[in-house]
């Protein structure tokens, strides 16, 4: 009773935005999809909240096919999208007393669900939307979200341009809000948020690549990783790539992730090789793999 998809394609004219996509939400899972921008997951979101309509396939969302019972779902599903969903020029309570309406309900009803985010944004209740900062539009949006208690809450990339503390907490909150019974799909393009989901999809042109736990994931990854770094990384990068052993080279925060195709690598020869490619303070050392890693060689 959770979410279901199955076999379904969408095409905007020549753009294959969803092909063949199936996957299942279990009833209470906090499940992601995680992919980078232009992967697909807006597209999936507006069809299972009944905005869109798929070329193919069929999905059900809390046991309400998307297309013969849209008015269904409308009332039980909540939808954060990533962007425009407040009106900016109504104030943080106008905006909640308007979605609560539009629901047939009101804030008292279900204050208990919101309450521990809304009492952080109450202080500034007379603010228009417009004028919150990112964290706060996003606690604000989260509410209105939720006012209506739905049985399944979408989330489009919720901490998209939002502080790196605000976004620690607002994934405290999804937590909290599973714990009432609530499924959550919840889309993110960054891969550090994909361990805190119970189930991800990695995502990508419209293709799902892998579905599991985030902890599976990492395991099924078999290569040893090394960080490499180097005076020049912009160089480093070039001479990795031109080594006739590499199996994957890509840019990972401050170094380079490098793997290597042959079972006895040696580091001491690819020091050497980077020597002689005129690269100086020179550290290789090996790492553990993550989310982000898993979804590069999947990806490749
Ligand atoms: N209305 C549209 N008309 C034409 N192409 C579209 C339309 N909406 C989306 N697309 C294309 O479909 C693909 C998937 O887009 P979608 O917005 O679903 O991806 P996304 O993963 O949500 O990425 P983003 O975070 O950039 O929105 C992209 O190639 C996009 O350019």
């Amino acid at each position: 009773m959770g979410i279901s998809v199955s076999n379904i394609s969408k095409n905007y004219k020549n753009v294959k935005a969803l092909q063949n996509i199936s996957f299942n939400v279990k009833e209470g899972e906090l499940f992601g999809l995680i992919g980078p921008d232009g992967a697909g997951k807006t597209t999936l979101f507006r069809i299972l909240t009944t905005l869109l309509i798929a070329n193919e396939g069929k999905a059900t969302v809390a046991g309400f096919d998307v297309v013969e019972d849209y008015k269904k779902i409308r009332n039980s599903v909540g939808y954060m999208p990533g962007k425009f969903s407040l009106y900016q020029d109504l104030t943080v309570e106008e905006n909640l007393n308007f979605f609560a309406t539009i629901f047939g309900t009101t804030i008292e009803e279900n204050y208990d669900l919101i309450k521990e985010i809304y009492v952080q944004i109450e202080p500034f209740k007379n603010r228009r939307a417009g004028k919150l900062s990112g964290g706060m539009k996003q606690k604000l949006a989260l509410c209105c979200a939720l006012i209506h208690k739905p049985r399944v809450l979408f989330l489009d990339e919720p901490t998209t341009g939002v502080d790196p503390v605000s976004r620690k907490e607002f994934w405290q909150m999804l937590k909290r809000i599973q714990q009432k019974g609530i499924t959550i799909l919840v889309s993110t393009p960054y891969m550090d948020e994909a361990a805190l989901c119970d189930r991800i999809a990695l995502i990508q042109d419209g293709k799902i690549l892998q579905i599991d736990t985030p902890q599976a994931i990492v395991k099924h990854y078999l290569k040893q990783i090394y960080n490499v770094r180097a005076h020049n990384t912009y160089q480093l990068i070039k001479a990795l790539k031109a080594y006739q052993y590499n199996h994957s080279v890509y840019p990972f925060g401050e170094y380079v992730h490098y793997t290597d195709r042959r079972i006895d690598f040696n580091p001491k020869d690819l020091f050497q090789y980077l020597e002689l490619n005129n690269l100086s303070h020179i550290d290789i050392k090996k790492t553990e793999v993550t989310i982000e890693d898993a979804f590069m060689e999947l990806a490749k």
